[in-house]
């Protein structure tokens, strides 16, 4: 990868302590992926370890989904890019004023993260949908759940690759779309519900791949991850 082109694959930290978390992302290279920070980590650990990660040199997507009333999610926000990471995200669901509260608060700050919407959970599927009093066809909900997101001013939405070309085609090219609910070829689904293999995510048109379990799960982590990007070459990069 030449040092102009930016890693497209955001490997999920999702570990029960430091010390594996520390000795995986030592084996990364920041110019090949970047890391999420999710809330299993951040709840143990706290601001001081996306610090640890950023002196690393990685950037950071802070996974906290915030889902509260407006003004504590932009309060929430401002603290994420005081944090200095690359990405926060917000729960579509928490509405269009909430989210229109974040975007203000962090248009203020000097160095905004990407702003991101959380749709509908990749580990949803149509059933899981109507138990919540949802009917519906999960595609068409994140389809609206995204047309508000882009209307608050986000730069990107949190989707299943399934929905990654209907939304492209809904909304365009300048909208990211950040997909987890991607598995290898063979690897196990887990909770996850709504799965494309990453080769299928990126033709799909998904920017940025979130993929965990199957790297940080792998009995040689850096090798799962290496198998990824060769799957995926050479449209791995942007
Ligand atoms: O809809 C969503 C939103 C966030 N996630 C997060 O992504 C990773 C996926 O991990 P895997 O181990 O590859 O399943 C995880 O941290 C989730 O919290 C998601 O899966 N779906």
């Amino acid at each position: 990868m030449s040092p102009t082109q930016s890693p497209r694959i955001v490997v999920a930290l999702d570990y029960a302590a430091e010390a594996p978390a520390l000795e995986l992302a030592d084996r990364l290279d920041p110019a090949r992926c970047r890391l999420k920070v999710g809330k299993e980590l951040f709840t143990r650990l706290g601001p001081a370890f996306v610090e640890r990660l950023q002196g690393r040199g990685f950037e950071i997507f802070l996974d906290l989904k915030f889902h509260d009333i407006p003004n504590t999610v932009a309060a929430a926000c401002a603290a994420a890019a005081d944090l200095g990471v690359w990405m926060v995200n917000v729960h579509t669901s928490g509405g269009l004023r909430m989210m229109e509260a974040a975007r203000e608060r962090l248009s203020q700050s000097s160095r905004p993260p990407l702003l991101i919407g959380v749709t509908v959970l990749t580990s949803m599927d149509a059933s899981d949908l109507a138990a919540i009093g949802c009917p519906g066809d999960p595609c068409e909900r994140v389809l609206a759940l995204a047309r508000l997101a882009r209307e608050a001013g986000l730069d990107g939405i949190v989707c299943s690759p399934l929905e990654s070309a209907p939304v492209r085609a809904a909304l365009g090219c300048d909208f990211l779309l950040v997909t987890p609910g991607v598995r290898p070829v063979g690897a196990s689904v887990g909770d996850q519900r709504r799965i494309m293999t990453p080769a299928e995510a990126l033709a799909a048109g998904s920017d940025y791949l979130v993929i965990g379990r199957p790297i940080t799960q792998a009995p040689d982590p850096l090798a799962a991850l290496l198998e990824i990007e060769h799957s995926l070459a050479p449209d791995a990069i942007i």
